[in-house]
């Protein structure tokens, strides 16, 4: 008998390109989204773009509430979900890079409360995804969340952000070769669920931008463009899934490691790439993709050693060696690898 079901949740308004930050307003009236907004943004992102879209409302008599956060914990989603729980509070808007989107995301879902995802930096790819990934204690959870049902993508506020922020976002696309890998592998050897269509999406979103590196230059406006339909793309991948898996392997545990044992050294899409290099050397040995992977990276500017990540040595193996056990995630790192393999894949792969 068929008994199989699945539900598919993605954004009903997704709205990208030249200056559509002033029509963020337009965009939420359109889903009829209707009370006061939640505004949650962080530090930079607030000049950038949450103070535009508060001066929107203001200019048609609604007075959003702002709530700026400096990390994504679970103490802060609850602080916000207070927030958003509040009866005024109509719907919630996340404004900035993966931390307050997360955050926004999580808050909204926790009250029930409709989500609009406005991001500031094309820097990873949770901004369309039904996901949110949030640290506790040693572990980090890949936590399920409603995606956003409408998201404002301005082309010109991306272009503008700092470009690390763009290769960063490039690098996290690139990692979802070995994402892909390590979801085949488990599916393999440990029968987790699978999907054909998200991993074909994730690789063909991989493909495209690496194909198209070469228009990904700082300060372009079609970069931007480039750089967050991969992104979105990449966000569905997660939706058909219902798992980070199509994005997310053993690349992301190095780098969820790495913000646990050096915190804010480098940018959440870099490490991914650093590690993507060498679990793809991992899964394919000399002959493997791992310098297709490494070329990929360097192209685009984006990180391919330690030092450039600018993370001790020390560092990057005490993460390779530990970071299997931050999350039940069955990949190339199985139950772990010991510190003079870790040496031998960093070593070989010029990432240390
Ligand atoms: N939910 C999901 O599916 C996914 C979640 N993530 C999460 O997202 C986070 C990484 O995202 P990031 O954007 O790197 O983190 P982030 O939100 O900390 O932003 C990084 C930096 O960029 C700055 N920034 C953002 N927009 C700017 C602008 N326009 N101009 C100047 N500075 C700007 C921020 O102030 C911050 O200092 C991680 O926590 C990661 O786990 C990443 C991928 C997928
Ligand atoms: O960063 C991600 C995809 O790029 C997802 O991370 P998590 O697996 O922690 O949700
Ligand atoms: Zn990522």
């Amino acid at each position: 008998m068929f008994d199989k079901s699945t539900w598919i949740r993605l954004p009903r308004n997704v709205v990208v390109g030249h200056d559509v930050l002033s029509q963020t307003v337009e965009v939420v009236d359109d889903i009829h989204l209707t009370g006061r907004p939640l505004i949650v943004t962080s530090p930079t992102p607030r000049d950038v773009a949450a103070a535009p879209i508060v001066a929107q409302y203001e200019e048609r008599g609604i007075d959003p509430e702002v709530v700026t956060v400096e990390k994504a914990s679970f103490e802060t989603v609850e602080e916000v979900a207070e927030a958003a729980g509040n009866d005024d509070i109509g719907y919630v808007v996340g404004v900035g890079g993966g931390k307050p989107i997360d955050i926004a995301k999580m808050a909204s879902d926790h009250c029930d409360k409709g989500f609009v995802s406005v991001p500031t930096a094309a820097s990873h790819d949770g901004i369309v995804s039904g996901r949110s990934s949030i640290p506790e204690g040693d572990t980090r959870h890949s936590v399920a969340a409603d995606p956003p049902l409408a998201v404002v993508a301005d082309t010109g506020v991306l272009a503008n952000a700092p470009w690390d922020l763009t290769t960063a976002g490039c690098a996290d696309i690139i990692s979802n070769y070995t994402a892909v890998m390590d979801w085949r592998l488990a599916n393999r050897l440990q029968d987790v669920e699978y999907s054909e269509y998200a991993a074909a999406l994730s690789e063909m979103t991989a493909e495209i931008l690496v194909d198209n590196a070469s228009m990904v230059r700082p300060g372009l406006e079609e970069s931007a463009w480039v750089v967050t339909k991969a992104l979105m793309s990449s966000g569905v991948a997660m939706s058909i899934a219902g798992s980070s898996r199509p994005a997310s392997g053993a690349e992301h545990l190095f780098s969820h490691q790495l913000d646990r044992l050096a915190p804010n050294a480098a940018l959440h899409g870099h490490q991914v790439g650093v590690g993507s290099i060498m679990t793809a050397y991992l899964h394919g040995g000399d002959r493997g993709i791992w310098r297709d992977i490494r070329d990929a990276l360097a192209a685009i500017d984006a990180p391919t050693t330690a030092d450039e990540l600018g993370i001790d040595p020390g560092v990057v193996i005490e993460s390779l060696t530990t970071c299997h056990a931050i999350r039940d995630r069955y990949t190339i790192l199985g139950d772990g690898m010991n510190e003079d393999a870790a040496r031998e894949v960093a070593r070989k792969t010029g990432v240390i």
